[in-house]
């Protein structure tokens, strides 16, 4: 059988990407889905955003639910100071597999943990498997109707502590209007919208950044 658009895109980064390169990795995906192929990563517009997010944060600890190739973890990864983790979610074998590979290729694969399996078996299990007290920064690019039941477990297993970030992708396009209105309608979460345009096209979307009040 043929390879797959994962496949695709590793083959691209290998051809394209300087080995250890985090930024020529991301511009060998951006040019590969915009040119070649559309695939679902956040892309460089939204990256933009999510580049002075992470930035401002400065996460010590970081999780991401949806890794799909790896394209927003070398994002997030190449911006985290010395000792911090980024721990990424994705029930997918063969993306998890894919994601490994990309992250290795950018060098960054000592400052990531790949977990395959779903997101909410998985949250739980972030104390007792990964040594995890709080998350300081959440990236949520997964399926869109699990950002509600996931943020709710993440307060609920004490993953969040007062000024955690979560940061959402697609609340515009595909669409997450539960987490929209879960978010903004919280006292407990002070929540903002990053207006940007779907990754590759002119379509819009972007990204709510919402900070966890405690
Ligand atoms: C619950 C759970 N646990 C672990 N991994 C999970 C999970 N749910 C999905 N995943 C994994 O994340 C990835 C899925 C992400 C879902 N993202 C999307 O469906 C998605 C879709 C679009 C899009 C926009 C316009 C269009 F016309 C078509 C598509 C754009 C995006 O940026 C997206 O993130 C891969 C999957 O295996
Ligand atoms: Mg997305």
């Amino acid at each position: 059988t043929g390879s797959s658009r994962p496949q695709r895109m590793l083959k691209a980064v290998q051809k394209n990407a300087t080995k250890g390169d985090p930024q020529s990795v991301i511009s060998a995906i951006d040019h590969y889905c915009r040119h070649k192929e559309w695939a679902m990563n956040v892309g460089d517009d939204k990256g933009l955003i999510l580049d002075s997010v992470l930035t401002e944060v400065n996460p010590s600890t970081a999780l991401e639910l949806g890794t799909y190739c790896g394209y927003s973890t070398v994002r997030i990864a190449r911006l985290l100071s010395p000792g911090s983790k980024l721990i990424t979610v994705e029930f997918n074998p063969a993306f998890a597999e894919v994601a490994r590979q990309i992250i290795a290729y950018a060098g960054l694969q000592d400052k990531v943990t790949v977990v395959e399996g779903p997101s909410g078996d998985l949250i739980p299990k972030m104390k007792e498997r990964f040594g995890i007290r709080y998350f300081d920064f959440v990236f949520l690019d997964h399926w869109k109707d699990r950002y509600v039941p996931d943020t709710k477990l993440l307060e609920d297993c004490g993953l969040l502590k007062k000024g955690t970030v979560l940061l959402a992708d697609n609340v515009i396009c595909p669409g997450a209007p539960e987490y929209l209105k879960y978010v903004r309608n919280s006292a407990h979460y002070e929540s903002r919208y990053y207006k940007s345009n779907l990754e590759y096209t002119k379509v819009e979307d972007g990204l709510e950044k919402s900070v966890f009040l405690g």
